[in-house]
């Protein structure tokens, strides 16, 4: 019996290698590098998020400007040169999202990061205006409102010798995320504990099932343990947005005040008003369309800035002399009372937003993108990509390249000066990737840490207990740590 079986399976070994290697995809990738690989199982390692993370970076290193990875017949292309990825992000026909995003299905449906086609395009009209300039500057005050709650949070905690600012950070941005585009106070009566629990439950599921090719199917990882811990988390996430949107309807369907330039020529809202106002006016979206906008937009609108502020605090608190400069900036700009920054002052902050620029290259928030190929793609390294092909962008190596950055790892925001930028590829530095997919929530995102930091440098020091060199990332739907994020606050003597 058990010899029959050895024979069934090397037959069916044999059928799967042979179909896979003779298919059309396999012909066109079949001479891209990639790292050692087995018969069927290619180059499947079964990795944890940190193991992932650490492996993606050595492949990075070991195979620029291009490898693959393959297992089974999943395989993946990753171009890691600037002029390769400007090829993928930057043509509308490889606008749909990759295999991979189907795993956030179950969470944010096909909201404006998972979706494709004309649905994309249509979200994506109804939602730009809840990003324009107008909104942004009637945000400041909330910015500046949430920025003292957190001065207050880390003054209660600041004679310890450190702080991880994870937690105050994260609560900080979802309080934001929540008071402005969705316009509801989450620190009153929601539980925001669990929901944050639930993301971080999702996220590490979906690394545990990137790896694992056989589980790519709903069909068969719907059988698993991390499944059901899948749907447990979605429950929770899918109950907190429900109830935002419930508390947001209770205030009435926003009026209709005329003015020019927004959805439909009427006055400008923010996210989630302006899309129950569309779908009150019977434009393509309904209740459940809202839902994974909400879902959507609380997710990438607070996780993103939340690791974006907290790895530049521990980045600040290693550069004490750059620390220094932006605090001399803000007290020329904003003035060295408590007077609170206006939108103007925000704008002002040049040399702060180097800074905050070469944070995000070296701590990109969202480390890794990935698209669907939608027709073939000839690479400037003369490989072709076949049409239908997974393709993933790891901004991460991008923005630590020594092929494109001199001395990457050094924290350096002269990068940021017009005249350097101008020497290098427009696709080197892809914080909010690039291309018509690129990030609706960037200028919200660029102005709410600088609130941040205007706040927290004015009122403390800030002094070094992680170093970068010591930081351990894992595979995750953000950057995040494998641990804490530990920094210490001494307060400082404000005139
Ligand atoms: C430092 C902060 C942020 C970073 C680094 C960041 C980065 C990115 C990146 C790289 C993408 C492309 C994702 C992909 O292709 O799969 C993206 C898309 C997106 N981001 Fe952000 N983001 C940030 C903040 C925000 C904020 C504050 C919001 C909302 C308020 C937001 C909403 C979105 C949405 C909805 C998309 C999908 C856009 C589309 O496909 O049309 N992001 N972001």
């Amino acid at each position: 019996m058990s010899i029959l079986l050895v024979i069934l399976i090397t037959i069916c070994y044999y059928f799967l290698e042979r179909s896979w290697r003779t298919s059309k995809h396999w012909q066109f990738i079949k001479d891209i590098p990639c790292p050692k690989a087995y018969p069927i199982i290619g180059t499947l390692k079964l990795d944890d998020s940190e193991g992932l993370f650490k492996r993606n970076r050595s492949r990075a290193k070991q195979f620029y400007p291009i490898y693959k990875l393959w297992s089974f017949n999943v395989y993946f292309v990753c171009p890691l040169s600037p002029e390769d990825i400007e090829l993928v992000l930057n043509n509308v026909k490889h606008n749909t999202k990759s295999d991979v995003y189907h795993f956030l299905h179950g969470w944010l449906g096909t909201g404006l990061l998972t979706s494709s086609g004309s649905k994309w395009h249509k979200r994506r009209k109804i939602l730009t205006p809840a990003f324009h300039f107008s909104i942004l500057q009637q945000f400041i005050d909330i910015f500046n409102q949430e920025t003292e709650n957190l001065v207050r949070v880390l003054e209660d905690k600041c004679h310890e010798s450190y702080i991880d600012v994870v937690k105050p950070i994260t609560d900080f941005t979802l309080y934001l995320i929540g008071e402005t585009s969705l316009g509801v106070k989450l620190n009153e009566g929601l539980s925001s504990g669990t929901y944050k629990k639930a993301v971080y439950e999702y996220g590490h599921n979906i690394t545990y099932r990137i790896v694992r090719p056989w589980f790519y199917t709903d069909f068969v990882y719907s059988f698993t343990t991390t499944s059901k811990s899948d749907r447990a988390a979605i429950e929770v996430l899918h109950d907190f947005s429900t109830k935002v949107i419930k508390e947001r309807k209770k205030l009435g369907i926003p009026s209709e005040n005329v003015s020019s330039g927004s959805y439909s020529g009427k006055k400008r809202l923010a996210m989630l008003d302006l899309m129950l106002r569309a779908e009150n006016e019977g434009a393509d979206i309904d209740d459940e369309g809202i839902r994974e906008e909400v879902d959507t937009f609380m997710f990438e609108g607070h996780d993103t800035t939340s690791m974006a502020i907290c790895y530049a605090l521990m980045a600040l608190a290693n550069e004490t002399e750059i620390q220094d400069e932006i605090r001399r900036e803000i007290q020329e700009i904003v003035g060295d009372s408590l007077a609170r920054p206006t939108f103007s002052n925000l704008g002002e902050l040049r040399f702060t937003e180097r800074c905050i620029k070469e944070c995000l290259r070296l701590y990109p928030s969202v480390p890794f993108i990935s698209r669907f190929s939608g027709a073939e793609i000839r690479t400037h390294t003369g490989y072709t990509i076949p049409r239908g092909a997974n393709i993933n962008v790891h901004i991460f190596d991008l923005h630590r390249s020594p092929h494109v950055w001199n001395n990457p790892e050094k924290f350096d925001p002269d990068r940021f000066l017009p005249e350097n930028v101008s020497k290098r590829h427009p696709f080197a530095y892809l914080p909010f990737s690039a291309g018509p997919r690129n990030c609706i929530g960037q200028r919200f995102a660029i102005l709410e840490i600088k609130a941040a930091l205007c706040g927290i440098l004015r009122k403390f020091k800030l002094e070094a207990v992680d170093k970068p060199e010591d930081m351990v990332f894992k595979s995750d739907l953000v950057l995040r740590p494998a641990g804490e994020i530990r920094v210490k606050f001494v307060p400082r003597e404000i005139k």
